[in-house]
């Protein structure tokens, strides 16, 4: 049984299509990355998905489930970023997180929560007074109340800073570990790009293409140069990372690690190894066109 299966749905108001026919199959375990500049659709995707909004025509399933019949089955299954106006400027993150876990009937543990997302020093502040990262964090954390099978973020990344983002690759990569299936928007290609396996490009309410994230970037990249900032380099890193077969020169000056990988494809997949072998990744650019440029060259391939 597909995590997603949604066809031909669609959403209008009035003469607004907002989505157009949205066919997709998301399977167990997967990270799928959901694309697109704004107003593409995406946040009416997720909203359909959390019967939030309600489709205008289309058929869906959301773990065996269609939100529409049976919201109640799909919500104790999901775990989703509350809207911006769900957190109540009194509470403290505590506060909202026990209400949260009363909610859903579960038994997580409030400090491991905060913990998980690196807030666990503002657990008694009022939410008013957190910055817009600690916020997003906070939201982050609410949506892994009651292990969720299925995580549906709306914008996960907004808000972030590089450690900010860490951190929530850090969560998926644990979540999946646990066997959640992910499925987020985003507009930001390097950061789909480590927590992905596929992605779908939105445009204009129209589901474009879904494909492998290293083929997608492959086939929307041509340069094979990344410059990452690293926080305390080992004095060894450039000699090891050029070690790697997929990179062809790796040097080091002044925290910054400058690479060229064999092809343009395997940027991705040295980022990631990177990330995951513990280096601390404070930020990193990837020259090659704009997500916004590969959109439009999605459109103009479709036509
Ligand atoms: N409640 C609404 N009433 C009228 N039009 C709407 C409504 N919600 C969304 N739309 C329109 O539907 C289209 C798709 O919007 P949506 O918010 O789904 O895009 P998005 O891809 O999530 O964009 P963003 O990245 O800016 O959040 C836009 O043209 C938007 O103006």
């Amino acid at each position: 049984m597909p995590i997603i299966e949604a066809r031909s749905l669609t959403k209008r108001y009035g003469d607004i299509t907002a989505l157009d026919g949205l066919t997709l199959r998301v399977e167990r375990g997967e990270s799928f990355g959901f694309l697109g500049p704004n107003g593409a659709g995406k946040s009416t995707a997720i909203n359909i998905f959390l019967d939030l909004v309600r489709r205008s025509s289309g058929s869906l399933s959301i773990l065996g489930y269609d939100p529409e019949e049976n919201p109640l089955e799909v919500r104790k299954r999901v775990g989703s970023l509350p809207e911006a106006g769900g957190l109540y400027p009194r509470d403290t993150p505590r506060d909202h997180l026990q209400f949260a876990v009363r909610m859903n009937e579960a038994d997580d543990d409030i400090d491991e929560l905060l913990g998980r997302v690196g807030i666990e020093d503002a657990a008694d502040r009022t939410i008013g007074g957190l910055s817009k990262g600690m916020r997003q964090r906070l939201r982050l954390a609410t949506a892994l109340v009651g292990q969720p099978e299925l995580l549906l973020l709306d914008e996960p990344l907004s808000g972030l800073d590089p450690a900010g983002a860490r951190v929530f690759r850090e969560v998926i990569r644990k979540e999946r570990a646990r066997g959640a299936t992910v499925f987020f928007s985003s507009h930001i290609m390097d950061q789909v790009e480590l927590i992905c396996d596929r992605v779908g490009v939105m445009h204009g309410g129209r589901l474009l293409l879904t494909d492998d994230v290293h083929e997608f970037r492959r086939e929307m990249d041509a340069d094979p140069q990344l410059t990452l900032a690293v926080e305390s380099p080992s004095e060894d890193l450039a000699e090891r990372v050029s070690a790697s077969e997929r990179v062809t020169e790796a040097t080091v000056d002044d925290g910054t690690l400058h690479l060229t990988c064999r092809s343009p494809a395997d940027k991705s997949a040295v980022v990631r190894w990177l990330d995951e072998s513990g280096m601390a990744i404070a930020d990193l650019h990837s020259r090659g066109p704009s997500l916004e440029q590969a959109f439009l060259r999605a459109a103009e391939a479709e036509r």
